[in-house]
């Protein structure tokens, strides 16, 4: 039986169910399957972007479950964003038609600014110069955001929202913003729990999406270190509630009013990740969890970026 999947509510209303689907990194043979597997799961979110370069695959299923009618389109929830080398105003809406195309739907619920760092436009998904150095562009993310804006006036966004933002950064969008952004997308788990980014961003009522929140156990190891999925403290709280550590990680973030969208192509793993709410992690646990947090636990850094002059983590949070 589909698992009941409780929602986040945006200010404007719109409910965000508190788990989706990540598919970075989904080949798109594997992302058709696993979209459709997690349909029939029970899962109703899911998180895209125009940069993965597997929207469409991702539509197809889509559409595939919607026809078949396990799924209407307005239960789901479709998230995309817009890359760093579309930031121009002008070339917002266009983008994003772009991945309606591919995804072939009519609306997404949330349309990200994917980083506020712009690129170079016109040279492909990450332009660089003949010395391999990536080329920044000069576009503002404040002028994105107008953008933005445009796309749900045009019906085209239910709603928008940021990613990968620093609290400064997001404060400038919301002193110029019409249409304020419902969510700010990070990467977020217990190794860098940004407790701060979203004490701000729930402050200001701006929902928060973990990224990675599985630790990103893809990553090249840092010497000395083992993945967080191996961290012996989770194993130790995930023996504690006989719950695997990968559920553990879940639950952890959805028990502090956190989205999380895990990404798997395992259907084992898709079914596992989301029967999580049959316990409750302790307060103490929660804190144990929270202890693990280091201040070199970031792992998406995007070191060609570092100099750009909108790069974001240069501010503590
Ligand atoms: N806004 C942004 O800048 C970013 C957004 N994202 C979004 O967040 C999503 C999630 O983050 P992501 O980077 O994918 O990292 P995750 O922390 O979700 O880890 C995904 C990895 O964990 C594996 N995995 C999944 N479930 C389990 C399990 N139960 N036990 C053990 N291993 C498991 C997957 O393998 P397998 O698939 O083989 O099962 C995959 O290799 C992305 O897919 C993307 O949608 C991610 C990065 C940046
Ligand atoms: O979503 C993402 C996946 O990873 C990329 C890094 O290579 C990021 O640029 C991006 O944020």
């Amino acid at each position: 039986m589909s698992p009941q999947v409780p929602v986040v509510k945006f200010n404007n209303n719109l409910k965000f169910p508190i788990i989706g689907l990540g598919t970075w990194k989904s080949k798109p043979d594997e992302v058709y399957q696993a979209v459709k597997d997690a349909i029939d799961i029970g899962y109703r979110h899911f998180d895209c972007a125009y940069f993965y370069l597997n929207e469409k695959e991702v539509g197809i299923a889509i559409n595939d479950k919607i026809k078949e009618g396990a799924v209407k389109r307005e239960e789901l929830f479709i998230t995309t964003k817009l890359w760093n080398t579309d930031h121009r105003k002008e070339l917002v809406v266009p983008a994003l038609k772009r991945s309606l195309e591919l995804l072939n739907l009519e609306y997404v619920d949330l349309y990200l600014v994917h980083w506020p760092m712009a690129l170079k436009e016109g040279f492909g998904l990450s332009p660089k110069d003949e010395n391999g150095k990536t080329l920044f562009g000069d576009v503002s993310y404040i002028d994105t955001w107008k953008g933005m804006e445009d796309c749900v006036k045009l019906g085209l966004a239910k709603s928008i929202g940021l990613s990968n933002f620093n609290h400064k950064q997001i404060q400038k969008i919301i002193d110029i913003a019409e249409i304020k952004p419902v969510n700010n997308q990070f990467e977020c788990h217990p190794y860098f729990n940004q407790s701060k980014l979203i004490e701000f961003c729930f402050k200001h009522n701006i929902t928060v999406t973990a990224f990675g929140p599985l630790g990103l156990p893809y990553r090249p190891l840092r010497p000395g270190t083992t993945t967080l999925l191996e961290d012996p403290i989770l194993k130790n709280v995930s023996e504690k509630y006989k719950k695997s550590p990968a559920q553990i990680l879940i639950k952890y973030q959805i028990q502090r009013n956190v989205v999380v969208i895990p990404k798997s192509v395992t259907k084992s793993r898709i079914s596992s990740n989301i029967d999580i709410f049959d316990f409750t992690i302790s307060p103490g646990d929660m804190e144990l969890l929270n202890s693990l947090n280091k201040p070199d636990g970031r792992y998406i850094l995007l070191d060609d970026y570092k100099e750009h002059p909108d790069y974001p983590f240069n501010e503590e949070f």
